[in-house]
């Protein structure tokens, strides 16, 4: 029986448009980090009921929620912003019966840009809907003539995070114009922008390794630091599934 674990991922999606048939697509890095650590990608198109959403997570061991367009804010109760680019409605829709799903069985999750937005929201956090208004002082997270745009990042030392990238400057690919404002309950904060935009949370679950990071660690431009994470997330994927084999032997 192999060692590797199955790691599900989300596919992004766009609708047929005119004569371009739709699509599903998901960016090379995403998967090649899972690879280069040691798990195997599992890439999971928009699902339409929680049959489905079960029969996928019962086949994987763990599962990294992408990022991409924004999440549409009526969803959680709040007006649409004239600055929302949403994610495709089926896509979304998908996402949230994933992540509550996981959440329910405490499947170790990585969450990266809209991914880590959608577990904190799903765990009854929430967002600013766009940085330059809700926290003008901030520094750009967004350049869209370089989507290797970079900023600093400060992290506590007692968390995933700090294990990985030390002391020393840290400098990550950033691209998004929303951020977490409240953190969900369970949840703590382990880096920030120094302008003070929450960067990545982590769990304090003992049962539930959750990790998000704001940044893009998978990015073309990612540093031999940022692949650490995803070993960090292969290795608690393994350990929690021995950790399951142990308990039904
Ligand atoms: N849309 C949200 C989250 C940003 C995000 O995930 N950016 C990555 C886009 C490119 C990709 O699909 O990986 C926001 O803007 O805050």
């Amino acid at each position: 029986m192999s060692n590797k674990p199955l790691i599900g991922m989300n596919a992004d999606f766009r609708a047929t448009n005119r004569n371009m048939p739709a699509y599903g697509y998901i960016a090379a890095g995403y998967f090649q980090s899972i690879i280069a650590a040691g798990g195997v990608p599992v890439i999971v198109p928009p699902l339409a009921d929680t049959e489905s959403i079960n029969a996928l997570l019962d086949s994987v061991q763990g599962f990294m929620m992408i990022g991409g367009a924004d999440l549409d804010p009526r969803n959680d109760g709040f007006m649409l912003h004239p600055s929302v680019r949403p994610l495709d409605p089926s896509r979304e829709a998908s996402d949230r019966m994933l992540m509550a799903e996981i959440a329910e069985r405490r499947m170790p999750i990585l969450g990266i840009g809209t991914g880590m937005q959608l577990m904190n929201v799903q765990q009854g956090g929430n967002l600013f809907l766009h940085i330059k208004e809700d926290l003008p002082s901030a520094v750009p997270h967004h350049d869209a003539h370089d989507p290797n745009h970079r900023h600093t990042l400060d992290v506590e030392s007692d968390s995933l995070i700090g294990r990985v990238y030390g002391d020393g400057e840290i400098r990550v690919s950033s691209r998004h114009h929303m951020a977490i404002d409240e953190v969900a309950p369970g949840f703590r904060v382990t880096a920030k922008c120094p302008d003070g935009v929450i960067e990545a949370i982590e769990s304090e679950m003992m049962d539930w390794f959750a990790v998000g990071t704001q940044f893009h660690p998978e990015c073309g431009a990612a540093s031999a630091l940022d692949v650490r994470i995803f070993e960090e997330f292969v290795e608690a994927v393994v350990a929690r599934t021995q950790e399951e084999i142990r308990l039904v032997a």
